[in-house]
């Protein structure tokens, strides 16, 4: 709840604020040009902290009869109001070691001048510069509850700069560049505020007077002293005003950076000393600050923390939409209390609806009476006798936004009926609490007497779609239900297609199955065992299927069914044209990295073999063994030269087959990996990781098969392994 408290406050300070944030940041962009624009005008000259006030004002005396003013400003160009020679007044830069004059000060551009009246007052006046302030403070505001909420993502204060994982481009950078940019922003909008505030004086700059009368002066000129100019540095000089006469009344107004001094116009001593107040420090410090006058540097930090706030605009409002759209609860036909199905979402980001939606409108379609709501609604139900629950992890293992109170109300809600439940987590194994809360709700529901299991509890990585088909297939099974999971209707979250070009189909073989190799038209990353997703015009319906990756090419093995829609659309493209499909990342179906694992075993049948082809021939230090099972040795023509290929040039270790068609006595795939039982449990034991792909009923078969190995050659359940990640499929 808390998280949600900080997230409302940092999304609602970003609405309010959008317009003049939006505005005071474009502008700004432009103004951190303005210091590097006068940093390159060459009027700067080296060495003027070697310079004494008193030797430049002989050099300039030497030149020119009479001097109003000498000037240094942030940029260190050294100004100057003189009378020549000839009488005429000079204004402008000069070189401060020859009194030579450099040039006038340019003008202010008109596109600075433009920038900064919109940047300061949005052309409105006070009310403007009202609104620019407070802005800046909003900023502030979001930059606070940002920092906040970095803490709460990174469980802790310690952990701030800690390892982000990168689930979702906008999410990553937000955060990234977020902490990144957080102390300069703070700085821009603290000193933003200050600044307005001092323009409404708000701040009032008291100013000590100077205490000075004829006396002093008259008693200044006796005392011969060393003159106070020849101890200041001209770099530490804001101002020096010349004395308006010769009358030893009349004296050099000295203005440095923290204070300012009455000198004697003769001895050079110090006649009154008066210290800036504070206020005046801190507007000095808060106009560098902000501007950045003066530094290079700091306009290229400024620069970058502005296009840092355009980016955070654009990624805060894209993620408040994906969320939004995602979590969308949909609409119940069925009461709680007159349904037998519930279906219970843990989600922050809503990812999880996609799958939980899909399932819930597939229940209902099979005339299921389903109800559908968030965990943290949990209540009793009269009449449902089955309870599913569909989380995510977040945090550290914690319980997603919707989810926090769903242990308290199991605890505290009285369930009349007895219930059978089943808990899906939904999680990422780069984080390593692993579905955590998943594990912790399926704990408390097997504590609670009210509940009663149908299935294990199963976990799910990154949303994959096929892994939640699988496990829909095993709980309708379990409880009985006439349901098809592979039909499951999952909306297409913004899909963006690409282009592929088709670069070779093969005829299809004995058994109706061609292999159709696609090329990515744009750049593109994926691995084996990645999804291309199709949805043919015919019925939009989209399909995946497990690609291998060779050549940097999208290699598919497909079985052509007589009515099937999408795999006549593939096996009718012609060479040379091109077809709209995504790619879907799968990552709990890559090969392991070399580093972790050092052996695999690929077990597939028909064309469950596509993802390997591309995994057999990557040369990978891992050691590769594939099980094949297909009908009949004509079968296997598709793809002996991949095979023999990576056979010849050792990146694939050992092939064994099993033809079912071949001879009497049917061989499957099970049957050839039940006589490697050696090299199962050594690789297993090796903690290597064995991937299947191809059909369920070939899956549940292997599975057997391998349980027994592990049961009777190394005296654990298969399920052990497939805890530690080393069991890895892909069935349909
Ligand atoms: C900040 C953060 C923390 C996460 N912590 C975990 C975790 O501890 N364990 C885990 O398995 N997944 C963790 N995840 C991954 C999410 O559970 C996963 O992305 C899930 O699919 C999100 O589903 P949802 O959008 O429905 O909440 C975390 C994700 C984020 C962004």
């Amino acid at each position: 709840m808390i998280i949600s408290i900080w997230r409302y406050s940092h999304l609602a300070l970003a609405i309010t604020s959008f317009v003049f944030v939006f505005l005071a940041t474009v502008t700004g962009i432009v103004l951190s040009f303005q210091p590097i624009s006068e940093q390159i005008q060459p009027f700067k000259i080296d060495g003027i902290e070697q310079l004494n006030v008193e030797q430049t004002i002989a050099t300039f005396k030497k030149q020119y009869p009479e001097i109003i003013t000498i000037e240094v400003d942030a940029n260190q160009f050294v100004s100057a109001s003189v009378i020549t020679k000839e009488g005429n007044s000079l204004n402008g830069y000069f070189n401060p070691k020859t009194a030579a004059f450099l040039g006038q000060k340019p003008e202010v551009s008109n596109l600075f001048k433009f920038t900064t009246s919109l940047h300061r007052s949005l052309f409105l006046k006070g009310i403007g510069r009202f609104f620019v302030g407070l802005g800046s403070f909003l900023l502030f505001l979001i930059a606070f509850t940002g920092a906040i909420l970095v803490i709460k993502r990174q469980s802790g204060i310690k952990k701030f700069f800690a390892k982000v994982i990168n689930e979702d481009f906008a999410q990553y950078w937000h955060v990234i560049l977020g902490r990144l940019s957080l102390i300069p922003i703070i700085i821009i909008t603290l000193t933003g505020v200050y600044l307005s505030l001092l323009k409404f004086d708000l701040i009032e700059e008291k100013k000590d007077k100077h205490n000075l009368n004829f006396e002093t002066t008259t008693v200044a000129e006796i005392k011969s002293e060393t003159s106070v100019f020849e101890t200041i540095s001209l770099n530490n000089v804001e101002t020096l005003e010349f004395p308006f006469s010769e009358d030893e009344e009349d004296y050099f107004i000295l203005k440095l950076k923290n204070k300012e001094l009455l000198v004697h116009q003769y001895s050079g001593q110090v006649l009154s000393e008066v210290k800036d107040p504070m206020v005046t420090f801190l507007s000095n410090w808060s106009l560098v600050l902000h501007t950045g006058k003066g530094t290079v540097l700091w306009s290229i930090v400024l620069f970058i923390a502005c296009i840092n706030i355009l980016f955070f605009i654009y990624s805060g409002f894209k993620m408040t939409i994906d969320r939004r759209k995602n979590t969308v609860i949909p609409k119940n036909k069925f009461t709680k209390d007159n349904a037998d199905i519930i279906i219970l979402v843990g989600s922050e980001t809503g990812s999880t609806y996609h799958l939980a939606t899909a399932f819930f409108k597939g229940l209902l379609d099979k005339g299921n009476r389903v109800f559908i709501s968030d965990l943290n609604s949990y209540t009793n139900y009269k009449n449902a006798s089955q309870l599913i629950v569909l989380t995510s992890t977040y945090g550290e293992g914690e319980a997603p936004i919707n989810a926090k109170k769903f242990l308290t109300l199991l605890h505290s809600v009285k369930q009349k009926r007895l219930m059978h439940y089943a808990v899906v987590g939904f999680g990422s194994l780069q984080y390593p609490e692993y579905c955590k809360f998943a594990q912790i709700v399926d704990a408390n529901l097997q504590l609670h007497p009210q509940f009663q299991p149908n299935v294990e509890l199963f976990k799910i990585h990154n949303q994959s779609e096929s892994d939640f088909k699988n496990w829909a297939r095993k709980w309708s099974q379990s409880v009985d239900l006439d349901f098809d999971a592979s039909t499951l209707k999952v909306s297409n979250r913004a899909r963006k297609d690409q282009l592929f070009t088709v670069v070779d189909k093969t005829d299809i073989n004995i058994d109706n199955t061609f292999i159709i190799t696609l090329k990515p038209n744009k750049k593109l990353k994926f691995k084996s065992g990645d999804l291309l997703s199709v949805i043919p015009k015919q019925d939009k319906v989209e399909r995946l299927y497990s690609i291998g990756k060779i050549d940097g090419n999208i290699v598919i093995s497909i079985k052509k069914h007589e009515f099937g829609v999408c795999s006549n659309y593939l096996y009718n493209l012609k060479v040379n044209t091109q077809i709209k499909a995504v790619v879907k990342s799968n990552t709990s179906f890559n090969i392991p990295k070399a580093k972790t694992v050092q052996d695999v075993v690929f077990i597939a049948n028909g064309t469950g073999i596509g993802p390997f082809l591309g995994m057999i021939q990557q040369s990978k230090p891992i050691t590769k063994h594939l099980f094949w099972g297909g009908r009949t040795k004509q079968s296997l023509q598709l793809y002996k030269n991949t095979i023999d290929d990576s056979l010849n040039n050792k990146s694939l270790a050992s092939f064994n087959m099993a033809l079912s068609k071949e001879t009497n006595d049917k061989v499957y795939v099970q049957n050839v990996v039940a006589k490697q039982q050696d090299l199962i449990a050594k690789v297993l034991s090796n903690n290597g990781v064995i991937m299947i792909c191809g059909s369920i009923a070939m899956q549940n078969q292997v599975l057997d098969v391998l349980n027994k190995i592990t049961t009777n050659t190394l005296q654990q359940p298969l399920s052990v392994f497939e805890q530690n990640n080393q069991l890895l499929t892909d069935c349909y």
